[in-house]
């Protein structure tokens, strides 16, 4: 295969560097094994750039970024950082990634693999075979809104100010991709605001109506107020398909989601934009959780997050559908094998390292043939 697909490795701070050292190893697995060929480049971002180029994400990064076909995260932030000011602490760095490179949809899918049932604090009935694909708005939100910060008042006492912004265009092309997706999997969509207090979300709402009445009729859309939808998705997940929401809710409800399939270190997401003129569709992939400073540097960091991130990479942009599902299928191999990072341990089963579990999958691979 030609040597053109242009992949930008960023794997940041804490676990992400541990995690992306195994997505590495599948890459090198596939050069050798299968032939596929990335034109790879490896930057810093968050913290790591901070130390090295005094802001959490250079130019020269971004600049990759934009060029690249597909860019690659593992994680950022940690306590080192924190004390900095907030403008350049690590996680600006990813929000300033996500909202130049326009990545308005991410696309985080909850998969509970049946080895896994029991791994879930949740009963195995309320989770075994939950399938559901949470579709956060990226780029707008109380994230992005502005006036904010914190100001200290004539009386010495403070204020903190984040704004809740959204246009009507950016509800309706997060809310296009959500229905786009839902015909291709179980036709619903549940639309989750907070309509009965907060105005921009009643908006939300409204402009999703109005969308569904243009040519969406055959998708079954229903609408629930986030603190249910919390409540839903741990009472009975499976009654969910997609659910489209905007970037805070989608934020924690994705966390909630992880714990439905046994621990965050399951989650990928795929962070996506519009297609350009030459069709390339600019994307980032990555784990949902963060840099886990309390494991960090250990080596027991579950890297199957990253790697399902990887294996969305390989189908939404490179059409690479078979490798991607050949990665799914030796991770399902790997866990029905008994192996397990300490966050999806369960009695009976063989505690392995993040680099052991790395090595699992490429001999899961191999024998795929
Ligand atoms: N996308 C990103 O880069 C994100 C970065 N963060 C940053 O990460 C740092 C830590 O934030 P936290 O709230 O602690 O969230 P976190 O997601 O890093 O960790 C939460 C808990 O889950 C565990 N965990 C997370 N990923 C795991 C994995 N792959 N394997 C095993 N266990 C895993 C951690 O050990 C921790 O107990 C902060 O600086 C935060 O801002 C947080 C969320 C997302
Ligand atoms: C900027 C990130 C730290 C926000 C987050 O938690 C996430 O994207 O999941
Ligand atoms: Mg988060």
């Amino acid at each position: 295969m030609a040597a053109n697909k242009k992949l930008l490795i960023l794997p940041g701070d804490g676990i992400g560097p541990e995690v992306m050292g195994e997505v590495r190893r599948i890459i090198g697995w596939f050069e050798k094994a299968r032939g596929l060929s990335f034109d790879i480049a490896e930057d810093l971002v968050g913290g790591a750039a901070i130390d090295a180029y005094g802001t959490p994400l250079a130019d020269k990064t971004l600049d990759l970024a934009m060029g690249a076909d597909a860019v690659l995260l593992g994680a950022v932030g940690g306590p080192k950082w924190e004390p900095l000011p907030f403008e350049i602490r690590p996680e600006r760095g990813l929000l300033k990634l996500r909202k130049e490179m326009q990545l308005y949809a991410n696309l985080r899918p909850a998969i509970v693999f049946d080895e896994l049932a029991d791994a879930s604090t949740l009963k195995r009935e309320v989770v075994a075979g939950l399938d559901i694909l949470i579709i956060r708005e990226l780029t707008g939100d109380l994230y992005f809104g502005t006036p904010r910060g914190v100001e200290t008042l004539p009386d010495g006492t403070r204020r903190g100010i984040n704004t809740m912004v959204y246009t009507s265009p950016e509800v309706r092309r997060v809310t296009k991709i959500a229905f786009d997706l839902a015909r291709k999997r179980g036709s619903k969509v549940c639309s989750v605001d907070k309509a009965n207090v907060v105005e921009t979300t009643e908006m939300w709402r409204e402009e999703v109506i109005k969308l569904h009445g243009e040519g969406y009729e055959d998708i079954q859309l229903s609408h629930m107020y986030v603190d249910n939808a919390a409540m839903q998705l741990v009472r009975n997940p499976k009654q969910f398909d997609v659910i489209v929401t905007g970037n805070i809710f989608g934020d924690i409800l994705s966390d909630e989601a992880a714990m439905l399939t046994g621990s965050l270190g399951m989650l990928p997401s795929a962070s996506l934009g519009d297609p350009d003129e030459t069709g390339r569709r600019r994307a980032l992939y990555e784990p949902v959780h963060g840099s886990a400073p309390d494991i960090a540097g250990q080596g027991i960091a579950n890297p199957l997050a990253t790697v399902l991130s990887f294996a969305m990479m390989l189908r939404y942009s490179f059409d690479l559908d078979e490798a991607a599902n050949q990665v799914e299928q030796s991770v399902r191999n790997v866990l029905a094998r008994g192996l397990r990072t300490g966050d999806i341990m369960q009695p009976g089963m063989t505690r392995v390292s993040t680099q052991a579990m790395g090595e699992a999958i490429v001999e899961e691979l191999a024998k795929l043939g």
